[in-house]
């Protein structure tokens, strides 16, 4: 998600960040901006003592390095990229500027001087705006620092040499690194703690806001005049054009454009960041970087069989989306492709990318049934409904439902324990996940209520395959499998039952009749655990005609009513306390139904219901259930 609409601007330039370093690249990458990463070869080794104070010192430093690879990249192509940004990150301390340490003894001279006392972390930033004109590079260089006061506390020997010999130290400036281990040493912080960490990030979308929008306006039109080039900025740095090619069209014909269309050409172009992910799963680039040495481009390219200007290209796409990093030594993994990317990731979700590989939206194949009749995308060519898509994928071969699988359960097991642990359910013996498929979330909820013993109830069909899914370890002999159909056999008995992104699939009526079989099957005093996506209010009202033929989200509202015409007391909504987040490439947009139906269904909604306990409550539950619409 991009919250900085200045970094919006510069999605459709071609940016390069001019460092080596993994925790710059992450919190740029965090902020939403695309970019690639080719490490500067400038030596950090600017006499010191020619600089006024320690911050020019990092300011010429951080700018040595983007110009450096500026050049580097116009002399290669003869044509350098729009923006080159770098940056240099220092402490001082006494007088003295100190930068990564060359060896242990270094560092502990380092961390001893810090002891005790307060320090200041410095981060020269410097964003070249680069223009290649008749085989010549022109820059301009805008450029700030930011400062952040840090107190360390008073550090033992011991102390300082156990975090000298865990290695964290020799990366970073100042021999520390305060996001990790050495966050033990820090007493106090005063100002940007990204400052520390080696970008200073709010100060940055800042600097872009001036030089984008030197009026102060935030808006996305062109700004009416402009600094020239070659200006200087409040920090003494040299300020860029900053004006884009929509501003100068605006300039010389005196009349405004409407607004860029960013966010819509942003959306015709993301799917080219989809297709660069599916490619990269389905090649395995991940399971290749996977736990071995960073390889180059070349290699890669030898061990997947391809083509090295190909692969090349790819691996690049990978590292601006946050996927692959790339040094001088060659590309590796970030954590979240390790975590996610890989097959045997903790919590891959490779089997959900190789199914929207392979199964794009069927709106996007058949546009004429877009929205006729209120046809769902599950549903067949014609809009006939074919069910859920695990049953719908029963007509097709069985690597189409092993691969739908893999996703579902990705994506459970992802979700699993926010769902399990939004309500205490400690309180049942028994629970019944209903088409609970591989028994991602059986396992977790039996692994998080050690008491619990737990059913999955799904199609036959379905359970042929969960041989391949079922997790070692303790906790297994809770889970146990059934075969059947919850609209057509009878409920396995339970103490709790669990409806998990079942309902979004299917219409009013169905949805009606599989809460009704629940709340027959209910003991007094027994639970649902209803979970799945749901739409805000406006979605809601909108969707309210094609939902009756089709499935679709609901809202919380339109659940708890249901509910408690079925006879459930103590009706609870939940959002999960943290909505696991996949990476931003895969962010929700922020409009329910702009998201096509079972792409990315984060756990949104959580309710928990209880049958009334006396038994003349579990009646009216009955008796509403023969009323009800
Ligand atoms: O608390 C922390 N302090 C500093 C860091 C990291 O330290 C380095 C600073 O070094 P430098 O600015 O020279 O950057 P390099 O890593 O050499 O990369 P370049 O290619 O940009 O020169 C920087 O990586 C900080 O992130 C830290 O992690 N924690």
């Amino acid at each position: 998600m991009v919250l900085c609409p200045v970094i919006r601007k510069l999605l459709h330039k071609r940016v390069v960040l001019a460092s080596a370093s993994p925790r710059r690249q992450e919190i740029l990458r965090q902020a939403g901006l695309r970019f690639e990463v080719v490490p500067s070869r400038f030596k950090e080794m600017l006499p010191k003592a020619l600089f006024p104070s320690p911050p020019a010192y990092a300011v010429e430093t951080a700018k040595q390095k983007a110009l450096e690879v500026a050049r580097r990249m116009h002399q290669k192509d003869l044509r350098a990229p729009d923006v080159v940004i770098g940056a240099d990150t220092i402490v001082a301390v006494g007088g003295l500027i100190l930068e990564k340490p060359v060896d242990k003894q270094d560092a502990y001279s380092m961390l001893s001087r810090l002891s005790g006392k307060e320090h200041s972390v410095f981060t020269g930033v410097a964003i070249v705006h680069c223009c290649s004109r008749d085989g010549r590079l022109d820059t301009d260089v805008s450029e700030f620092y930011e400062e952040t006061r840090v107190r360390f506390s008073e550090l033992s020997e011991d102390l300082l040499w156990e975090y000298i010999d865990s290695g964290e130290p020799m990366d970073k400036a100042g021999g520390y690194g305060i996001q990790a281990l050495g966050g033990m040493l820090v007493e106090q912080v005063h100002g940007d703690f990204l400052n520390v960490v080696g970008f200073p990030l709010n100060r940055f979308c800042k600097k872009l806001a001036e030089l984008y929008y030197p009026s102060g306006r935030e808006d996305p039109r062109p700004a009416q005049s402009h600094q020239g080039r070659g200006g200087r900025d409040e920090d003494g740095g040299e300020r860029t054009q900053a004006a884009g090619p929509e501003e100068a069209v605006s300039s010389r014909t005196g009349h405004s454009p409407p607004p860029f269309p960013t966010g819509l050409l942003e959306l015709v172009d993301s799917f080219k960041a989809s297709k660069a992910l599916f490619t990269a799963c389905k090649l395995k680039v991940f399971d290749l970087l996977k736990d071995g040495a960073p390889l180059k481009a070349v290699d890669v390219a030898g061990k997947l069989g391809a083509s090295a200007c190909g692969t090349g290209r790819l691996l690049d796409a990978c590292v601006a989306l946050g996927f692959l990093q790339k040094t001088d030594r060659g590309y590796s993994n970030t954590e979240t492709a390790n975590l996610h990317l890989t097959s045997d990731g903790a919590y891959s979700l490779r089997g959900l990318v190789l199914h929207h590989s392979d199964h794009p939206w069927d709106l996007s194949a058949r546009p004429e049934s877009a929205g006729r009749d209120g046809v769902d995308p599950h549903d067949g060519a014609l809009g006939e409904r074919t069910g859920p898509p695990c049953q719908a994928s029963c007509a097709h071969s069985e690597e189409t439902r092993l691969g739908l699988l893999r996703a579902m359960h990705s994506l459970a097991k992802l979700t699993a324990r926010h769902v399990a642990t939004a309500f205490d359910l400690s309180r049942f013996g028994s629970a019944c996940d209903l088409g609970g498929c591989t028994g991602a979330l059986a396992y977790v909820l039996a692994r998080e209520y050690p008491r619990l013993r737990v059913t999955v109830f799904d199609l036959p069909e379905v359970l042929q395959h969960v041989a391949g899914f079922q997790p070692d370890g303790p906790r297994t002999e809770q889970v146990s499998f059934l075969p059947g159909d919850f609209f057509e056999d009878s409920l396995p008995e339970a103490d709790l039952y669990v409806v998990s992104r079942i309902l979004r699939d299917w219409p009013d009526g169905k949805v009606h009749e599989l809460l009704s079989r629940v709340a027959r099957a209910c003991k007094p005093g027994g639970g649902l655990l209803l979970v799945d996506v749901a739409a805000g209010p406006e979605a809601e009202a909108e969707a309210e005609g094609l939902r009756r033929r089709a499935g679709g989200e609901r809202s919380a509202a339109v659940y708890a009513h249901l509910l408690r015409r079925l006879g459930f007391a103590d009706v609870r909504a939940a959002a999960p306390s943290a909505t696991p987040t996949l990476h931003r490439a895969c962010a929700r947009p922020a409009s329910p139904r702009a998201h096509p139906a079972g792409l990315f269904p984060p756990v949104s909604l959580i309710r928990v219901g209880q049958t009334a306990s006396p038994r003349e409550e579990l009646g009216t539950a009955g008796s509403c259930k023969c009323g009800a619409p």
